[in-house]
């Protein structure tokens, strides 16, 4: 795991990364099925980071958005993940929740997401999502299956540390960290 060096001997490791997830999903908010990908998403990310937050929201842009809000703001989240109501379905609203919270879009993010889940399935051009930042927190969003949210995230993985240093203020130019 990546850890941060706290200098004091003995210490525990404190993981590098806080994480959040927010699933959206009708079925999973009203218990009428398991939410398997938040599980992808724990397994993942256990090397850069910790999930400090999580919770399973009905695909509704208010209550998305407010929650979007929490976990940056009040939980103070270095990474959001999101995973569902990417897609073309009428209640598919997350990356429109996404864009009401965020200040900067992160184009390349999406953009590396899809272009390599095309190697995989031409249905990932049906992927909406984006990734934004507010304030110090990057949000992402992923599909709603436990496959999709693998291979996507498998995608953007290896440049999400550096990324969510620099948004931290812990890392240096690009190529120094
Ligand atoms: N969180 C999840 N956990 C497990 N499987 C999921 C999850 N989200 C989606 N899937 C799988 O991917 C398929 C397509 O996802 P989609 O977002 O269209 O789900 P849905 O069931 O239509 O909607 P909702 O999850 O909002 O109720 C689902 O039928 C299900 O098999
Ligand atoms: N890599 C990858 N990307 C993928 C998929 C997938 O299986 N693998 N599923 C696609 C499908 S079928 C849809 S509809 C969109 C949006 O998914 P969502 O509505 O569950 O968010 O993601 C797409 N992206």
């Amino acid at each position: 795991m990546l850890v941060k060096d706290t200098g004091i001997a003995n210490e525990a490791p404190v993981p590098a990364f806080r994480i959040a997830i927010l699933t959206a999903s009708d079925k999973g908010s009203r218990g009428e099925r398991e939410d398997k990908s938040a599980a992808v998403i724990r397994e993942m990310v256990a090397g850069f980071g910790e999930v400090v937050a999580y919770e399973v929201v009905p695909d509704e842009r208010r209550l998305l958005a407010a929650k979007l809000r929490e976990f940056c703001d009040v939980v103070g989240a270095d990474l959001v993940l999101t995973t569902g109501g990417t897609g073309f379905s009428p209640r598919d609203v997350t990356p429109e929740a996404t864009r009401d919270v965020i200040e900067k879009e992160v184009p390349g993010l999406p953009e590396a997401m899809r272009s390599a889940s095309l190697k995989l399935t031409s249905q990932a051009m049906l992927s909406r999502a984006i990734a934004g930042i507010r304030g110090k927190t990057l949000i992402v969003n992923l599909p709603g299956s436990p496959k999709g949210v693998r291979e996507n995230l498998a995608a953007i993985l290896p440049a999400l540390p550096h990324g969510l240093a620099i948004l931290k203020g812990e890392a240096g130019e690009c190529g120094q960290a």
